[in-house]
């Protein structure tokens, strides 16, 4: 029988749960083999979670898949709070961290203690809101370029009765446009029209559509509980790390070049600068690095060439795997999500198309930052639908963990071994009634409108683990959300989204996906 972490009633559990899940309840036991994770797998992400901490509250425990030990789930405020805010302490999976380093190599988000503080050190200034500022050109330039492609499209459909377009592969080449011109001065032309299928930009869109194909298929359910059961086996060469091991070999080559390009410039730049004024060193994160590299500088230590590499490569497939998603593929999937919310909603829809006309089509910086339905909008979608939907963490030493709702028999703390797997469902936190209301599931972006106390919302950026929490949280929020803001208004002002009514299931794979007819797409109707 499921237990509730305190051995709640299992019955209470099944009057709140829908019809679907009944096997689960007549089930007098978890899977001998598979233990709760098949199940956990087998349904949208995070769902059986949401469910879950409802009935058992804020802390329970699953049974392990292939005779794991029990894994906790987290989501209790208070508790998910005190384990992002001890990063050094709760450490992601180190069972995992060589299929990270495979996969994404040494960079900040494999990189854990010393390695990593000196790594976030070196990379924070290249996200500062002055830095970030500074990118508004290249955004908008790539936003306009996708709001004239689309309505291009729609123009050029011969079908009276409108167009409808699979959304995910326009607005994914706008953002990796946008993240090769901020991120390394480096133009992929993604939305060229003409694109050529053997561009990197087709090979990157390719390989990210394998990884999300094979994260559908029962492997992906499989081959991370092989690597947790059999640590070595990282060490063979299996599907999973080749696939991504091809985009990893285009994109070390890409960063080869650029950081060829960077070094030559930053020779003729020393070379001049004694006869000329001195040069403006560019902020992008590649020159950043490379500054970091130059002899004399000790503030934080020289990174090795591999190390850079390794960040480049990191700004494509950010937070992919352990975190998930593409630093471009984050931001496309929840603009995505946030379309699809938009089209079912004509209502609101209107709403913030009047809102972002009130102010012409000069959509400057300054007029962005004052669209409060903007604002409401993006914060919404992001609540709903956070790309990383859950993630891991495991204490390096027996710790007590503090809980906001106390607990029968257990009080306000909870005492855990060192090496216990937590699990950290951000869908089910964002989610959660005793958060965000009887409405926590309905997209409404007036809730953000409303008068509420901060101090009642729940912790991380504006309430939300979107961005996850605490001194690892996500290093791009502040480039992503205003990338988010200008694309949306861009494409609202003229483009009218409709829904087509196809089923749309979120799905992790290996963030979260929007899935219809078991394949990763959203269609939406202009
Ligand atoms: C909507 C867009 C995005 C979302 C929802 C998002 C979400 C997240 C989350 C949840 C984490 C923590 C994962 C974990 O610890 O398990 C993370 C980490 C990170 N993100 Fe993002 N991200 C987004 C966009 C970006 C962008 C555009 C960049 C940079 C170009 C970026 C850079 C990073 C970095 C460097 C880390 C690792 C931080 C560390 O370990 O210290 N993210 N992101």
């Amino acid at each position: 029988m499921l237990q509730g972490y305190f051995g709640q009633n299992v019955s209470k559990m099944c009057e709140s749960i829908n019809n679907d899940l009944k096997w689960w309840c007549t089930s007098p036991f978890a899977s001998w083999l598979w233990g709760h994770e098949l199940l956990i797998f087998q349904h949208a992400a995070a769902q059986l979670h949401s469910i879950w901490a409802r009935s058992f509250g804020g802390m329970y425990k699953i049974k392990g898949a292939l005779f794991h030990p029990d894994i906790i789930i987290a989501t209790d405020d208070a508790a998910v709070h005190h384990i992002f805010a001890n990063s050094d302490l709760y450490v992601k999976s180190p069972v995992f961290r060589p299929l990270i380093m495979n996969i994404l190599g040494k960079g900040v988000i494999w990189a854990e203690g010393k390695d990593w503080h000196r790594q976030r050190k070196v990379l924070s200034p290249a996200f500062s809101p002055e830095s970030v500022k500074e990118m508004v050109p290249a955004i908008y330039e790539c936003a306009e370029r996708l709001e004239r492609n689309l309505s291009n499209l729609i123009l050029d459909s011969s079908s009276k009765d409108g167009k409808t377009l699979n959304i995910v592969h326009y607005i994914s080449a706008c953002t990796l446009d946008i993240i090769g011109m901020v991120g390394l001065s480096h133009s992929f032309s993604a939305q060229s029209t003409e694109a050529d299928p053997n561009s990197d930009a087709a090979q990157i869109r390719n390989s990210w559509d394998d990884l999300v194909d094979m994260g559908l298929r029962p492997l992906a359910f499989l081959a991370p509980l092989i690597v947790r059961a059999i640590p070595a086996v990282t060490r063979v060469p299996l599907p999973l790390p080749h696939s991504q091991g091809a985009v990893k070999r285009i994109v070390d080559r890409i960063g080869q070049k650029i950081l060829d390009r960077e070094r030559g410039e930053s020779k003729a730049e020393s070379s001049t600068q004694e006869e000329t004024a001195p040069i403006t060193r560019s902020r992008d994160i590649i020159s950043l690095l490379l500054h970091a590299k130059q002899p004399g500088n000790d503030a934080h230590g020289a990174l090795t060439d591999t190390q850079i590499l390794d960040n480049v490569f990191r700004l494509f497939l950010d937070c992919l795997y352990n975190c998930s998603m593409a630093g471009h593929e984050t931001t496309a999937t929840t603009l995505t999500f946030t379309l699809w919310d938009l089209a079912r909603q004509p209502a609101i829809q209107d709403r913030l198309r009047a809102e972002v006309l009130s102010h012409g089509r000069d959509l400057s910086y300054d007029n962005i930052q004052k669209l409060e339905f903007l604002d409401a909008v993006l914060k919404e979608g992001l609540r709903l639908h956070p790309v990383t939907a859950q993630t891991e963490r495991v204490p390096l030493q027996d710790h007590v963990i503090p809980l906001s709702t106390p607990v029968d028999g257990i009080g306000v703390t909870l005492r855990i071994k060192k090496g216990q797997v937590i699990h950290i469902p951000f869908v089910s936190l964002n989610t959660s009634p005793h958060a965000w209301g009887p409405t926590a599931s309905v997209f409404n972006p007036s809730r953000w409108l409303e008068e509420s106390d901060p101090a009642s919302r729940p912790h991380g950026w504006n309430g939300l683990l979107s961005f996850s929490d605490g001194p690892r949280n996500c290093m791009g929020w502040k480039l992503a959300v205003l990338e988010m803001k200008i694309i949306l208004a861009t494409l609202i002002r003229s483009i009218v989204f409709l829904d087509t009514g196809a089923v749309v299931e979120e799905k992790i794979s290996p963030g979260l996906q929007p899935i219809v007819g078991g394949k990763a797409e959203c269609c939406l109707y202009f």
